[in-house]
C-alpha cells in the first residue's frame, strides 16, 4: 500500500520532505477550498522542486463543478505544473454519466500533455450528505472515463470518518470493483492508524493521509510533523508483514 500525504503549503511540503523516506506520494492540494480544493499552480511548481525527484507529486484540481470544459483545463493545470497523479473530486456531478462525461475531458487533457501521468476519479464516502454520485459507482466511472484510479475521501471534514460512511465491508467491495476494472483503488477520509489492519486486508493500493500525521491530529490547525509520517508508515509496514504472515499461514 502506498502513502499519499497532502501538504498545504511549500512549508509543509518540506517537512514532508523530512520524511520523504516514509512516504510516496506528495498530494498538494488546498485544504480551506474543500476537501479536494485545488492550490495555485506555482504551488504546485514549489513543491515539485522541494520533494525529492523520486517521489511523484500528486495534485487535487479541486471539488469540481459539472463544468467538463471548466475541468479539464484545470487538469491540464495542475500537469503543467509538475503533478503525475492528478485528482478530481465529483462534488457536483449527481449522476454517473455527468462524471463520467467531465473525467473524460480530464483524462484527454492530461494524457494529451503526459501520457505517463495517472489520473484519479475522487468520489466522496459521505456523498449523501453533499448528493453527489455513490462510492459504489466511482470504478465504473474510472473506468469508463479511462482514467487510472478510482478513490473515496470524506467531503466534509467535521471528525466523521471513511468507516463511519462506507463500511469496511463496502470499502472490500469498492476495492474489489476497481482491481476487477484493472483500476488502482485509493482510499481517505480522516484515517487513523487503527485503520490500516482493515485497509491492508482490503487490499487497498494507496491510503491518503493529512489529519492523521499534523501536530495533534488537527488537520487544519496542526502542521504535518515528520515524525508523525513515519510512525504512520511504521503502523503500515507492521500491518503488511502481520498480513502476509497470515495470507501464508492460510496458504
Ligand atoms: O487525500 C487525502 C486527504 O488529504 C485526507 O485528509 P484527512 O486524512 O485529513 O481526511
Amino acid at each position: 500500500m502506498l502513502l499519499l500525504i497532502s501538504p498545504d503549503s511549500v512549508e509543509e511540503a518540506l517537512d514532508c520532505a523530512k520524511a520523504a523516506e516514509h512516504l510516496d506520494i506528495v498530494d498538494v492540494k488546498k485544504p480551506d477550498e474543500g476537501s479536494l480544493g485545488a492550490n495555485f499552480p506555482w504551488v504546485i511548481r514549489e513543491i515539485r522542486d522541494a520533494v525529492p525527484a523520486d517521489k511523484p507529486v500528486s495534485a487535487t484540481v479541486g471539488d469540481v463543478p459539472y463544468k467538463p470544459g471548466t475541468v479539464a483545463q484545470a487538469a491540464l493545470g495542475a500537469v503543467v505544473s509538475g503533478a503525475t497523479y492528478i485528482k478530481v473530486g465529483l462534488y457536483g456531478c449527481t449522476t454517473p454519466e455527468q462524471a463520467i462525461e467531465v473525467m473524460q475531458g480530464v483524462v484527454r487533457a492530461v494524457k494529451d500533455h503526459r501520457p505517463e501521468a495517472l489520473v484519479v476519479a475522487s468520489g466522496y464516502a459521505d456523498a449523501h450528505r453533499i448528493g453527489c454520485v455513490n462510492p459504489l459507482a466511482l470504478p465504473g466511472i474510472a473506468h469508463q472515463s479511462g482514467a487510472d484510479a478510482a478513490m473515496l475521501d470524506t467531503a466534509i471534514k467535521d471528525g466523521t470518518r471513511l468507516f463511519d460512511h462506507v463500511p469496511p465491508d463496502v470499502c472490500a467491495d469498492f476495492v474489489r470493483l476497481a482491481h476487477e476494472a484493472g483500476l488502482l483503488a485509493a482510499l481517505a477520509g480522516s484515517v487513523k492508524a487503527p485503520d490500516l489492519g482493515v485497509l491492508t486486508r482490503i487490499g487497498t493500493d494507496i491510503v491518503g493521509v493529512r489529519g492523521a500525521v499534523c501536530e495533534g491530529g488537527d488537520r487544519n490547525a496542526g502542521r504535518i510533523q515528520p515524525q508523525l509520517v513515519a510512525a504512520f508508515r511504521a503502523e503500515m509496514d507492521r500491518q503488511a508483514r502481520e498480513h502476509a504472515a497470515a495470507v501464508t499461514a492460510a496458504s
